[in-house]
């Protein structure tokens, strides 16, 4: 059978495995942000009159602008991340269409017969507003329209006021990524409507951090996983997704202090002892603090990463406090 099926999300790479009929959001959706989540809202269980539909996310892979261009993409969630985030939302269904040179030349018609008619028996369809498809992007929302009238969902351009100027800015994967490429942590989290995380394994490093007392978690993530700013930032941790949080400090670059030569990601957590090698930690991103810097000395940067610790743990603290139910 070539499907696997991780948490409860069936993953589709053969279209004759699909589970069908079905109610199907079209979209790439990296991240999974506040606008992916509208559009995706419609064709959920929870929202679906009709039971005998199956809530089918559907997407292309490689994404077609990674075909074209043959450069591997930066993602906000790599593929793992996504299918958990779509499983956490109920979608039951992920049908990933190989994009190759057959489907790149498929017209808009020939792909709503093909793909969505015959292979999928689409009944329900919900888009983003700039939606595109077919051969040059030919096929529009109209296209759509005339086949599934009041059964497709078109959601409007979604925007956030941010900001002391209170100034909307749209709700993209690309504006999201453009935060994270400043350092602009509040921003990246206000669209997403969540922490922007990373996921990975703890791995050995030079072990130095212990011998200048702030041993730290070096964590392994995916090489596709879109990296914020280098720089320090003050984070929250869950080890193997148990809770409660653990404050923390991160540290991501390339260390020139002690002439590293690859970017690494580290996070020294407040108040904790123990081995966490090979566990999986979850780092969420609250604040960054300041860009990474070349110290003189090791105590230099010892006495550096002592008043980071201090401004992170203010920060969090000051977070606590504004997020408790009153
Ligand atoms: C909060 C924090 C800030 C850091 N800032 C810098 C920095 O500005 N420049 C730098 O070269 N290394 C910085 N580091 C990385 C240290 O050089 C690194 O933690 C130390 O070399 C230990 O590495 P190890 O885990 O491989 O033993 C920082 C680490 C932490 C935890
Ligand atoms: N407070 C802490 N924060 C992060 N890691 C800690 C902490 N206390 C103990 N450790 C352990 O120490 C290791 C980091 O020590 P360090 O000397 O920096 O070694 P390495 O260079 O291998 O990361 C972590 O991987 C973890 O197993």
């Amino acid at each position: 059978m070539n499907c696997v099926k991780i948490l409860s999300v069936r993953i589709i790479f053969d279209p004759t495995e699909i589970s069908r009929p079905t109610a199907i959001a079209l979209g790439n959706f990296d991240g999974v942000h506040i606008g992916h989540r509208r559009v995706i809202a419609p064709i959920l269980p929870t929202a679906l009159d009709d039971r005998h539909l199956t809530s089918t996310v559907v997407s292309f892979a490689p994404h077609p602008q990674e075909f074209f261009s043959n450069q591997p993409r930066q993602l906000l969630a790599p593929f793992e991340e996504k299918v958990s985030l779509l499983a956490d939302l109920g979608v039951e269904q992920l049908v990933l269409l190989p994009f190759n040179a057959a489907l790149a030349k498929l017209t808009a018609a020939e792909f709503i017969q093909q793909i969505l008619i015959k292979s999928m028996q689409v009944e329900m369809i919900s888009v983003g507003c700039d939606f595109r498809f077919g051969k040059q992007r030919q096929g529009s929302i109209n296209d759509l329209q005339q086949i599934w009238g009041d059964r497709l969902t078109v959601i409007p351009e979604q925007t956030m006021n941010v900001g002391t100027s209170n100034q909307a800015v749209r709700i993209s994967s690309s504006n999201i990524r453009a935060a994270l490429a400043e350092g602009n942590i509040d921003l990246a989290n206000a669209l997403l409507g969540r922490p922007y995380n990373l996921l990975g394994e703890v791995v050995y490093g030079k072990q130095l951090g212990r011998t200048i007392g702030f041993p730290t978690a070096n964590i392994a993530i995916p090489e596709a996983k879109c990296l914020p700013r280098d720089g320090v930032y003050a984070v929250q941790v869950l080890i193997n997704n148990a809770h409660p949080y653990i404050s923390g400090v991160m540290n991501i670059g390339m260390r020139p202090t002690v002439n590293g030569n690859l970017r690494s990601l580290e996070v020294h957590l407040f108040a904790w002892q123990g081995d966490i090698y090979g566990q999986r930690l979850n780092v969420e991103l609250k604040q960054f603090i300041r860009p990474e810097q070349k110290f003189e000395s090791l105590d230099a940067l010892q006495s550096q990463i002592h008043q980071d610790c201090q401004s992170a743990q203010r920060y969090l603290d000051t977070e606590q406090l504004c997020t408790v139910p009153q």
